[in-house]
Protein backbone atom coordinates (compact mmCIF):
# COMPACT_ATOMS: atom_id res chain seq x y z
CA UNK A 1 0.00 0.00 0.00
CA UNK A 2 1.84 3.54 -1.11
CA UNK A 3 0.74 6.41 0.33
CA UNK A 4 1.80 10.00 -0.11
CA UNK A 5 3.26 9.68 3.32
CA UNK A 6 5.69 6.83 1.75
CA UNK A 7 6.56 8.15 -1.51
CA UNK A 8 7.68 11.35 0.42
CA UNK A 9 9.50 9.17 2.69
CA UNK A 10 11.21 7.18 -0.16
CA UNK A 11 12.36 10.47 -1.90
CA UNK A 12 14.01 11.60 1.70
CA UNK A 13 15.81 8.35 2.26
CA UNK A 14 17.04 8.48 -1.78
CA UNK A 15 18.32 11.99 -1.02
CA UNK A 16 20.16 10.60 1.23
CA UNK A 17 17.92 12.23 4.79
CA UNK A 18 17.04 8.70 6.47
CA UNK A 19 16.30 10.68 9.87
CA UNK A 20 13.87 13.28 8.30
CA UNK A 21 12.36 10.39 6.03
CA UNK A 22 12.22 8.02 9.58
CA UNK A 23 10.49 11.27 11.47
CA UNK A 24 7.92 11.42 8.91
CA UNK A 25 7.36 7.91 8.88
CA UNK A 26 6.91 7.72 12.77
CA UNK A 27 4.46 10.50 12.82
CA UNK A 28 2.07 9.27 10.05
CA UNK A 29 2.22 5.58 11.96
CA UNK A 30 1.50 7.15 15.18
CA UNK A 31 -1.91 8.57 12.88
CA UNK A 32 -2.22 5.00 12.01
CA UNK A 33 -1.50 5.64 8.59
CA UNK A 34 -1.30 1.81 7.06
CA UNK A 35 1.11 2.72 4.24
CA UNK A 36 3.15 4.40 6.73
CA UNK A 37 2.99 1.30 8.93
CA UNK A 38 3.27 -1.34 6.60
CA UNK A 39 6.52 0.64 5.68
CA UNK A 40 7.82 0.33 8.96
CA UNK A 41 7.30 -3.16 9.16
CA UNK A 42 9.38 -3.89 6.42
CA UNK A 43 12.07 -1.84 7.24
CA UNK A 44 12.16 -4.08 10.72
CA UNK A 45 12.06 -7.36 8.72
CA UNK A 46 14.50 -6.64 6.37
CA UNK A 47 16.81 -4.92 8.97
CA UNK A 48 19.24 -3.02 6.76
CA UNK A 49 18.20 0.72 7.75
CA UNK A 50 17.17 -0.09 10.62
CA UNK A 51 18.31 -2.83 13.23
CA UNK A 52 16.14 -6.25 12.23
CA UNK A 53 13.20 -6.71 15.08
CA UNK A 54 10.88 -9.25 13.93
CA UNK A 55 8.63 -8.94 17.25
CA UNK A 56 7.90 -5.08 16.02
CA UNK A 57 7.67 -5.95 12.40
CA UNK A 58 4.71 -7.90 13.32
CA UNK A 59 3.23 -5.71 15.71
CA UNK A 60 3.52 -2.88 13.14
CA UNK A 61 2.22 -5.44 10.29
CA UNK A 62 -1.07 -6.13 12.86
CA UNK A 63 -1.53 -2.65 13.26
CA UNK A 64 -1.30 -1.93 9.69
CA UNK A 65 -3.86 -4.61 9.17
CA UNK A 66 -6.31 -3.22 11.45
CA UNK A 67 -5.78 -0.05 9.38
CA UNK A 68 -7.11 -1.60 6.57
CA UNK A 69 -4.42 -2.36 4.75
CA UNK A 70 -4.80 -6.52 3.15
CA UNK A 71 -1.44 -7.14 1.90
CA UNK A 72 -0.66 -6.23 5.67
CA UNK A 73 -3.07 -8.73 6.44
CA UNK A 74 -1.84 -11.38 4.80
CA UNK A 75 1.63 -11.12 6.49
CA UNK A 76 0.20 -11.00 9.60
CA UNK A 77 -1.79 -15.06 9.64
CA UNK A 78 1.47 -16.09 7.76
CA UNK A 79 3.65 -14.67 11.14
CA UNK A 80 0.78 -16.06 13.70
CA UNK A 81 0.68 -19.19 11.34
CA UNK A 82 4.23 -20.09 11.38
CA UNK A 83 5.55 -18.10 14.68
CA UNK A 84 7.12 -15.16 13.26
CA UNK A 85 8.00 -12.41 15.45
CA UNK A 86 6.53 -14.26 18.63
CA UNK A 87 4.07 -17.06 19.13
CA UNK A 88 2.48 -19.39 16.55
CA UNK A 89 -1.42 -19.25 17.04
CA UNK A 90 -2.89 -21.49 14.33
CA UNK A 91 -6.35 -21.05 15.69
CA UNK A 92 -5.81 -17.10 15.30
CA UNK A 93 -4.41 -17.64 11.73
CA UNK A 94 -7.65 -19.58 11.11
CA UNK A 95 -9.85 -17.03 12.37
CA UNK A 96 -7.83 -14.31 10.44
CA UNK A 97 -8.12 -16.15 7.06
CA UNK A 98 -11.99 -16.42 7.56
CA UNK A 99 -12.66 -13.00 8.24
CA UNK A 100 -10.66 -12.14 5.33
CA UNK A 101 -12.21 -15.19 3.17
CA UNK A 102 -15.23 -12.56 3.58
CA UNK A 103 -14.03 -10.22 0.82
CA UNK A 104 -11.73 -12.12 -0.90
CA UNK A 105 -12.37 -15.22 -2.99
CA UNK A 106 -8.37 -16.20 -2.91
CA UNK A 107 -8.71 -16.32 0.73
CA UNK A 108 -11.35 -18.41 0.35
CA UNK A 109 -9.84 -20.91 -1.56
CA UNK A 110 -7.25 -21.69 1.28
CA UNK A 111 -9.24 -22.00 3.40
CA UNK A 112 -11.67 -24.21 1.83
CA UNK A 113 -8.39 -26.00 1.10
CA UNK A 114 -7.24 -26.35 4.83
CA UNK A 115 -10.96 -27.67 5.77
CA UNK A 116 -10.14 -30.68 3.82
CA UNK A 117 -6.89 -31.47 5.54
CA UNK A 118 -6.36 -33.24 8.33
CA UNK A 119 -4.79 -31.04 11.56
CA UNK A 120 -4.34 -30.62 14.90
CA UNK A 121 -5.15 -28.02 16.81
CA UNK A 122 -1.52 -26.08 16.26
CA UNK A 123 -1.98 -27.44 12.03
CA UNK A 124 0.34 -30.15 12.92
CA UNK A 125 -1.09 -33.68 10.50
CA UNK A 126 -2.80 -36.07 12.14
CA UNK A 127 -2.19 -39.34 11.25
CA UNK A 128 1.50 -41.33 10.01
CA UNK A 129 3.03 -41.37 6.64
CA UNK A 130 4.70 -44.20 5.39
CA UNK A 131 7.68 -44.26 2.61
CA UNK A 132 8.37 -46.63 0.08
CA UNK A 133 12.39 -47.42 -0.53
CA UNK A 134 13.72 -46.07 -3.62
CA UNK A 135 17.43 -46.80 -2.84
CA UNK A 136 19.75 -47.09 0.64
CA UNK A 137 23.06 -45.20 -0.73
CA UNK A 138 22.25 -42.44 -1.59
CA UNK A 139 18.88 -42.47 0.47
CA UNK A 140 15.96 -42.09 -0.97
CA UNK A 141 12.08 -42.52 0.07
CA UNK A 142 8.87 -41.94 -2.13
CA UNK A 143 5.82 -40.87 -0.44
CA UNK A 144 3.16 -41.63 -2.49
CA UNK A 145 -0.05 -39.04 -2.52
CA UNK A 146 2.00 -36.93 -0.22
CA UNK A 147 -0.01 -33.72 -1.57
CA UNK A 148 -3.62 -33.64 -2.98
CA UNK A 149 -4.54 -32.78 -6.31
CA UNK A 150 -5.83 -30.16 -5.09
CA UNK A 151 -3.14 -28.68 -2.98
CA UNK A 152 -0.87 -29.32 -6.08
CA UNK A 153 -3.32 -27.13 -8.12
CA UNK A 154 -2.91 -24.11 -5.56
CA UNK A 155 0.47 -24.11 -5.05
CA UNK A 156 0.80 -23.73 -8.60
CA UNK A 157 -1.86 -21.01 -8.80
CA UNK A 158 0.00 -19.25 -5.97
CA UNK A 159 3.24 -19.27 -7.41
CA UNK A 160 2.73 -18.44 -11.14
CA UNK A 161 2.19 -14.22 -10.69
CA UNK A 162 5.81 -15.10 -9.10
CA UNK A 163 7.45 -17.06 -11.47
CA UNK A 164 11.57 -16.15 -12.03
CA UNK A 165 14.35 -17.54 -13.54
CA UNK A 166 16.11 -19.47 -11.01
CA UNK A 167 19.02 -19.09 -8.99
CA UNK A 168 22.33 -21.00 -6.98
CA UNK A 169 24.29 -20.26 -4.19
CA UNK A 170 27.38 -18.72 -5.56
CA UNK A 171 30.06 -20.74 -3.36
CA UNK A 172 32.57 -17.58 -3.41
CA UNK A 173 29.91 -14.91 -2.41
CA UNK A 174 27.35 -17.08 -1.15
CA UNK A 175 24.82 -14.84 -3.14
CA UNK A 176 22.09 -16.60 -5.27
CA UNK A 177 22.76 -16.22 -8.71
CA UNK A 178 21.78 -17.13 -12.38
CA UNK A 179 23.42 -20.02 -13.56
CA UNK A 180 23.27 -22.39 -16.58
CA UNK A 181 23.11 -25.21 -14.06
CA UNK A 182 19.71 -24.45 -13.39
CA UNK A 183 17.73 -22.95 -16.13
CA UNK A 184 14.20 -23.77 -14.73
CA UNK A 185 12.05 -20.60 -13.38
CA UNK A 186 11.11 -20.43 -9.84
CA UNK A 187 9.31 -18.79 -7.04
CA UNK A 188 9.98 -19.40 -3.73
CA UNK A 189 7.76 -18.69 -0.46
CA UNK A 190 9.48 -16.93 2.11
CA UNK A 191 7.99 -16.63 5.61
CA UNK A 192 6.08 -13.16 4.38
CA UNK A 193 4.16 -15.46 1.86
CA UNK A 194 4.27 -18.46 4.05
CA UNK A 195 0.30 -18.32 4.21
CA UNK A 196 -1.76 -20.69 6.43
CA UNK A 197 -2.21 -23.54 3.42
CA UNK A 198 1.54 -23.32 2.73
CA UNK A 199 2.67 -23.68 6.26
CA UNK A 200 0.36 -26.71 6.70
CA UNK A 201 1.97 -28.36 3.97
CA UNK A 202 5.51 -27.26 5.51
CA UNK A 203 4.63 -28.81 8.57
CA UNK A 204 3.31 -32.38 6.22
CA UNK A 205 6.85 -32.20 5.12
CA UNK A 206 8.41 -31.51 7.76
CA UNK A 207 6.50 -34.67 9.93
CA UNK A 208 6.81 -36.96 6.92
CA UNK A 209 10.79 -36.33 7.36
CA UNK A 210 11.04 -36.23 11.49
CA UNK A 211 12.36 -32.76 11.44
CA UNK A 212 11.21 -29.40 12.91
CA UNK A 213 9.15 -27.33 10.17
CA UNK A 214 12.18 -24.50 11.68
CA UNK A 215 14.43 -26.26 9.28
CA UNK A 216 13.35 -26.04 6.29
CA UNK A 217 14.17 -23.13 3.81
CA UNK A 218 11.66 -21.86 2.34
CA UNK A 219 9.43 -23.57 -0.38
CA UNK A 220 9.53 -23.41 -3.73
CA UNK A 221 8.41 -24.17 -6.76
CA UNK A 222 10.25 -25.02 -9.36
CA UNK A 223 8.85 -24.56 -13.06
CA UNK A 224 10.63 -26.46 -16.01
CA UNK A 225 9.57 -25.58 -19.57
CA UNK A 226 10.89 -27.81 -22.28
CA UNK A 227 14.83 -28.01 -22.51
CA UNK A 228 14.61 -26.67 -19.30
CA UNK A 229 16.50 -28.67 -16.28
CA UNK A 230 19.07 -28.83 -13.09
CA UNK A 231 21.80 -30.39 -13.63
CA UNK A 232 23.86 -32.95 -11.86
CA UNK A 233 24.34 -30.80 -8.40
CA UNK A 234 24.79 -31.40 -4.63
CA UNK A 235 21.84 -29.99 -2.35
CA UNK A 236 24.41 -29.83 0.28
CA UNK A 237 26.64 -26.74 0.94
CA UNK A 238 30.61 -27.29 1.14
CA UNK A 239 31.58 -26.02 4.42
CA UNK A 240 28.08 -25.25 5.56
CA UNK A 241 27.79 -24.63 9.24
CA UNK A 242 23.71 -25.86 9.40
CA UNK A 243 24.35 -28.19 6.58
CA UNK A 244 21.13 -28.60 4.43
CA UNK A 245 20.73 -32.52 5.01
CA UNK A 246 17.75 -33.65 3.47
CA UNK A 247 15.54 -32.58 0.26
CA UNK A 248 11.76 -33.18 -0.12
CA UNK A 249 10.60 -32.82 -3.66
CA UNK A 250 6.72 -33.08 -4.48
CA UNK A 251 5.92 -33.40 -8.05
CA UNK A 252 2.72 -31.38 -8.55
CA UNK A 253 1.81 -32.47 -12.00
CA UNK A 254 2.64 -35.15 -14.13
CA UNK A 255 1.33 -34.59 -17.99
CA UNK A 256 4.56 -33.99 -18.90
CA UNK A 257 7.88 -35.63 -20.39
CA UNK A 258 11.25 -36.32 -19.90
CA UNK A 259 11.90 -34.29 -16.25
CA UNK A 260 12.85 -37.47 -14.66
CA UNK A 261 14.57 -36.48 -11.32
CA UNK A 262 18.02 -38.90 -11.95
CA UNK A 263 20.56 -39.92 -9.04
CA UNK A 264 23.89 -40.94 -11.64
CA UNK A 265 25.37 -43.31 -8.43
CA UNK A 266 23.63 -46.11 -9.09
CA UNK A 267 21.52 -44.67 -12.04
CA UNK A 268 17.91 -44.26 -10.64
CA UNK A 269 15.53 -42.01 -12.51
CA UNK A 270 12.60 -41.27 -10.39
CA UNK A 271 9.62 -39.45 -12.18
CA UNK A 272 7.05 -38.97 -9.05
CA UNK A 273 3.15 -39.06 -9.84
CA UNK A 274 1.11 -35.72 -8.84
CA UNK A 275 1.17 -35.36 -5.21
CA UNK A 276 4.49 -37.94 -4.59
CA UNK A 277 6.76 -36.87 -2.01
CA UNK A 278 10.50 -38.21 -2.46
CA UNK A 279 12.57 -37.52 0.14
CA UNK A 280 16.83 -37.90 0.35
CA UNK A 281 19.59 -37.44 2.13
CA UNK A 282 22.68 -35.18 1.20
CA UNK A 283 24.88 -35.33 4.21
CA UNK A 284 25.56 -37.49 6.89
CA UNK A 285 25.48 -36.98 10.89
CA UNK A 286 28.24 -34.83 10.30
CA UNK A 287 26.81 -32.71 7.63
CA UNK A 288 29.46 -34.34 5.13
CA UNK A 289 28.20 -34.04 1.93
CA UNK A 290 26.98 -37.96 0.75
CA UNK A 291 28.98 -38.19 -2.45
CA UNK A 292 25.97 -40.23 -3.65
CA UNK A 293 23.51 -37.74 -3.44
CA UNK A 294 24.30 -36.28 -6.36
CA UNK A 295 21.33 -35.67 -8.79
CA UNK A 296 19.82 -33.86 -11.63
CA UNK A 297 16.20 -32.89 -12.92
CA UNK A 298 16.48 -33.83 -16.52
CA UNK A 299 15.69 -31.58 -19.47
CA UNK A 300 11.57 -31.74 -19.81
CA UNK A 301 11.27 -32.74 -23.51
CA UNK A 302 7.32 -32.23 -23.85
CA UNK A 303 4.65 -30.05 -21.82
CA UNK A 304 5.46 -28.47 -18.01
CA UNK A 305 7.04 -29.79 -14.85
CA UNK A 306 6.14 -27.75 -11.46
CA UNK A 307 7.62 -29.25 -8.86
CA UNK A 308 7.57 -28.55 -5.34
CA UNK A 309 11.37 -28.16 -3.55
CA UNK A 310 12.17 -27.91 0.18
CA UNK A 311 15.70 -27.92 1.58
CA UNK A 312 16.18 -28.86 5.09
CA UNK A 313 18.74 -28.14 7.66
CA UNK A 314 20.46 -29.93 10.05
CA UNK A 315 19.34 -27.71 12.26
CA UNK A 316 16.21 -25.06 13.06
CA UNK A 317 17.10 -21.76 11.15
CA UNK A 318 17.06 -18.59 12.45
CA UNK A 319 15.25 -15.73 11.22
O1 LIG B 1 13.80 -31.15 -10.80
C1 LIG B 1 14.19 -32.10 -10.14
O2 LIG B 1 13.69 -33.23 -10.27
C2 LIG B 1 15.31 -31.90 -9.14
C3 LIG B 1 15.16 -30.63 -8.33
C4 LIG B 1 16.30 -30.45 -7.40
O3 LIG B 1 17.30 -31.07 -7.51
C5 LIG B 1 16.23 -29.46 -6.29
O4 LIG B 1 15.24 -28.72 -6.18
O5 LIG B 1 17.18 -29.42 -5.50
FE1 LIG C 1 18.70 -30.66 -5.89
Amino acid sequence: MTSNVVEEAQRLFHSGQPQRAMDLLGQAASRNDPGALEYLANLCLAGKIVNRDLPLSRDLFHRAAIAGSETAAAIYRAFMASGTGGPADWNKAIELLELASRSDPEAGRELQLISEMRLSSEGDPLGTFSADRISNSPDVVMYRSLFTDAECDFLIARAMPGMVPSTVVDPQTGELVPNPIRTSDATGFPLVSESPAIHALCRRLAAASGTHVKQGEPLQILRYRPGQEYRAHFDAIGNADNQRVLTFLVYLNDDFEGGETHFAKPDIKVKGRKGDGLLFRNADADGRPDLNSQHSGLPVTAGEKFLASRWIRERPLQY
